[in-house]
């Protein structure tokens, strides 16, 4: 997704979810800064070689414990979505790539990054806290955000880690996109917060989250040149 298909998505997400482009913004230098102190920046060619043809992006819905156990998805490249990671790493299985705006279970983000996966770091204004604390604890990261792009700072398009990872397989050039635990239902994955024991009830902003991620992916279903697929 380009810019400006972006930019009017962008400003219903900021208009409805009360979000400060200022800080959107802020947050996108403030990642910029990071990566380039550490040296740890990826670039989009250096992660197009990761992706295949056929890629399946994990979303944290209550349906992928099931499906991880009853399938095998070793034929293609696989990107979890931030909380996601923790499933996968429970069942021994280490994503290509995760895409996180850092709110997942840290611990379980490094694991995977120290076992290989390479990270789509997110930056909006409300993780700033976080990309100061732990960004510099990431090695191979590809930063991304929300307002306009900076050199080494990139905006594929899409809202949720989940959405924006099918968005990122579009742009790095996957002809197949296989989104596994996308449920989009009544409750939360219990994977999504580092705080959740259990699956939990779907909340009113997390509602607001969900309705944008799938408006997102029907425009990616009817836009993009990958075949977009919902797994069940
Ligand atoms: N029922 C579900 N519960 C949680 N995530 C889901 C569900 N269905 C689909 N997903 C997708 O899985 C992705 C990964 O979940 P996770 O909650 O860890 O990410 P998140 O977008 O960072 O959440 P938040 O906006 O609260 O930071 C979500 O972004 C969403 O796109
Ligand atoms: N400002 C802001 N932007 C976001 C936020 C958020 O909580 N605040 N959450 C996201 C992941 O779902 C993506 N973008
Ligand atoms: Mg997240």
């Amino acid at each position: 997704m380009e810019w400006e298909e972006w930019k009017p998505f962008y400003e219903r997400i900021v208009r409805e979810m009360g979000y400060s482009v200022e800080r959107d913004r802020e947050a996108a230098e403030l990642l910029r800064a990071v990566l380039l102190e550490n040296d740890t920046y990826l670039l989009k060619e250096e992660l197009e070689v990761v992706v295949g043809k056929k890629v399946y992006v994990f979303g944290a819905g209550p349906s992928l414990e099931k499906v991880l156990e009853e399938h095998d998805f070793s034929d293609g490249t696989l990107i979890a979505a931030d909380g996601a990671t923790t499933a996968l790493l429970e069942r021994e299985i280490i994503p290509d790539i995760v895409v996180t705006d850092l709110d997942g279970r840290l611990l379980d983000l490094r694991k995977a990054n120290e076992k290989g996966a390479f990270m789509v770091i997110h930056a909006h204004g409300d993780n700033m806290d976080k990309i100061g604390a732990y960004g510099a604890l990431f090695d191979n990261v590809l930063g991304t955000c929300q307002t306009e792009p900076l050199d080494i700072i990139y905006n594929f398009g899409g809202f949720t880690d989940g959405d924006r990872a099918a968005f990122l397989a579009e742009a790095l050039g996957a002809e197949k996109i296989i989104l596994v635990g996308f449920d989009f239902g009544s409750f939360v994955g219990k994977w999504s917060k580092p705080w959740l024991k259990e699956h939990a009830p779907l909340w009113e902003s997390k509602a607001k989250k969900f309705a944008f991620a799938k408006e997102l992916l029907r425009w990616l279903e009817e836009n993009g040149s990958a075949k977009l697929v919902w797994f069940q």
